[in-house]
């Protein structure tokens, strides 16, 4: 044992439930956000720095956390975006040749406080049974009262825009150059490995930040289109929306990954919704509805587009459904080049099987070029 000297710490739920459990490393600290948990058995570098996370405190159900250590090359974004972490044992020591760093010096970087020991068993079946809700982690475990008068200074996740708090403020370029398709992205927390899938494809990206607007990504003259992933409700994201319609108005090659693929479907006036306690983890069953062959996908979203509005859309078609609750996994337009998934194709983490949609990407980018 690293520390002898670990502070008590509580989880205090926002309907008065307190969870037990001792802070991270030998320091007194707090963090607040939505709770949701991830079951992923590997990948927690990953998921910590996916911007979709910012603002939701992460219980991992894996038993063991931090033993493997870290690797800068394994971010998918500048640092870990969590609001703060849950876990059961958390591993101070690591064992792996590539790793650069503890997980303890990583978060400590990020500034994330975490705390560990939790049942997290009996935590993630409560948050199943009752629902996404907000959350302080703190080691003030004496000062009840004060905690709940922090908590609730804490925004509802419904209705909550976050995507301008992770999105690059100046555009940037990923890739090569010379490449021969030209991608506009746009970053409302956009994960790295859609743009390392995207250039391994022969394509240069250009980021662009949540704002953006049409004329400007036009003015750049890309082949296709890009909506990246992030945090937070999409229904506020008017700039995002409005952009999408420009976007389909001309009918450009178009693509959305989770929150993007949300923004897709408000743009074609079907509603999103907050969802019991949404999906994260890396092993969720998807059936391709086209080919009728199901894939292992990566997921992690709490909100979801409505079923019975889709359905009942006449120019939006149902190609991939989850199969563990029947909620959509993805939409095309029928007469517009665009299509969206509600997983991650990217994984980072998360098993391969969905990589074909980049591939299916760029025929649509070629297809339109000719
Ligand atoms: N990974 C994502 O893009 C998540 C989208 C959205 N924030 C949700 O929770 O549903």
């Amino acid at each position: 044992m690293k520390y002898q000297t670990r502070k008590k710490a509580i989880i205090l739920l926002a309907d008065g439930t307190i969870f037990h459990g001792k802070a991270i490393g030998d320091k007194d600290g707090s963090a607040t956000g939505e709770i949701c948990f991830n079951t992923g058995m590997t990948g927690y570098q990953e998921i910590f720095t996916d911007p979709s996370y910012f603002g939701q405190l992460m219980v991992t159900t894996n038993v063991h956390i931090g033993n493997y250590g870290t690797a800068k090359e394994d971010n998918e974004s500048d640092k870990a975006k969590i609001a703060g972490l849950i876990c059961k044992n958390f591993n101070y020591t690591y064992s792996r040749p590539a790793a650069d760093a503890s997980l303890e010096t990583f978060l400590e970087e990020s500034g994330i406080f975490g705390i560990s020991d939790v049942d997290t068993r009996a935590l993630v079946t409560y948050i199943r049974e009752k629902g996404a809700m907000n959350a302080i982690i703190s080691t003030d475990v004496d000062n009840i009262e004060g905690l709940k008068k922090e908590l609730e200074k804490v925004p509802d996740m419904n209705g909550l825009e976050l995507a301008s708090k992770v999105s690059t403020k100046e555009p940037y370029y990923f890739g090569s150059e010379n490449a021969t398709y030209r991608v506009a992205a746009l970053d409302i927390g956009i994960k790295k490995n859609i743009l390392r899938n995207l250039a391994d494809r022969d394509v240069y990206v250009k980021v662009y930040p949540y704002n953006a607007t049409y004329e400007e990504m036009k003015e750049w003259n890309p082949d296709g289109y890009f909506l990246s992933n992030g945090p937070g409700d999409p229904q506020p994201l008017k700039d995002a929306i409005s952009l999408t319609k420009s976007i389909l108005e001309k009918d450009h090659p178009l693509f959305g990954i989770c929150l993007g693929h949300q923004v897709i479907a408000i743009a074609n006036g079907i509603k999103t919704y907050k969802m019991h306690h949404g999906h994260r983890g890396i092993n969720h069953p998807v059936l391709n509805l086209k080919t009728g062959k199901g894939e292992i996908t990566s997921q992690n979203h709490g909100f979801s587009v409505d079923k019975a509005e889709t359905e009942a859309h006449p120019d939006v078609e149902i190609t991939h459904m989850c199969i563990n609750d029947d909620t959509i996994g993805g939409i095309a337009m029928k007469n517009k080049n665009c299509f969206s998934v509600q997983y991650h194709p990217e994984a980072s983490p998360g098993p391969h099987d969905a990589s074909y949609l980049f591939d299916e990407f760029l025929d649509r980018i070629k297809g339109a070029k000719v």
